[in-house]
């Protein structure tokens, strides 16, 4: 029922005829997106799929705010990203955006809780406050036990909370993650999926997700396909229980490659 209630309010990311060319000779340039359409409304989880190459992560650096299109428009949270200035970015995304990488991203010098620290302290938040932010989340991850322990004594289940710890510490309304299960085992991949899950439905925090991963999509309550640059289809759970929506992705895959 929340599920209902929350969508259809605003639209957390608006892309609309999207191009992205690499290279600027003729001869040489490669259209990796070819004109992508879509929108996230607050409070979804949606998933990106697509072969090695389709322009997953042309696309999710382009809404990641790391690279500009070369056409089109693309907004979050109703703001023209062409508006703003290169030297803004980085505060834009520290207040806007979390990430989450398939690699964890940790920095092996610090904490558990100075990396969740992190996009505070780059938003300049006082010592103090930024205690209590890390100190929050890490409650609400259940992670309290070692936030101070440094990544290399923490599992990869650990470390994928503690990153999912950072993204969230300064409550962005988007999450952006890019095979964020890639490097985990199925229990560990189950446990992230189900804690990002809770995350969107208790918090409304909206999340795109790319992954490979037909299991980790099945949480998603639409997927994307990408092929060679353009959405080709979108898959709808359409109120499908988890496991009949991976079904669905699966016989989806093979028809679709
Ligand atoms: N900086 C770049 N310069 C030139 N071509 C690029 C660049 N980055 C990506 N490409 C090309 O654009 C296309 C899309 O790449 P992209 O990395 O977005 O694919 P992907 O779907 O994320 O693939 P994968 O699943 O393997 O990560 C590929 O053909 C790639 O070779």
């Amino acid at each position: 029922m929340e599920g209902i209630m929350k969508k259809q309010t605003a639209s957390v990311i608006e892309v609309r005829d999207v191009h992205k060319v690499y290279g600027s000779q003729q001869t040489t340039s490669y259209e990796a997106l070819k004109g992508i359409n879509f929108q996230v409304m607050a409070g979804e989880f949606v998933g990106v799929m697509g072969a090695s190459g389709s322009g997953k992560t042309t696309l999710l650096n382009l809404l990641a705010t790391l690279d500009r299109p070369t056409s089109g428009v693309i907004k979050i949270n109703d703001q023209d990203l062409s508006q703003i200035a290169d030297r803004q970015l980085s505060e834009f995304r520290g207040q806007q955006l979390g990430f989450i990488f398939q690699d964890f991203s940790l920095l092996e010098n610090l904490t558990a809780a100075e990396n969740i620290a992190l996009p505070l302290d780059l938003q300049g938040v006082n010592k103090q406050q930024s205690r209590a932010q890390v100190e929050k989340i890490s409650r609400r991850l259940s992670i309290e036990k070692f936030i101070d322990q440094y990544p290399a004594q923490l599992s990869g289940g650990q470390k994928q909370r503690v990153a999912a710890a950072r993204a969230l510490v300064n409550e962005p309304r988007l999450i952006l993650a890019d095979e964020p299960t890639g490097a985990l085992d199925s229990d560990n991949a189950r446990d992230l999926m189900e804690l990002l899950t809770q995350i969107n439905q208790e918090d409304h925090v909206s999340v795109l997700m790319v992954t490979h991963d037909p299991f980790s999509a099945s949480y998603c309550e639409r997927i994307l396909m990408i092929k060679d640059g353009q959405i080709g289809q979108t898959i709808e759970r359409d109120g499908q229980p988890r496991h009949d929506f991976y079904q669905s992705i699966l016989s989806d895959l093979g028809t679709y490659r």
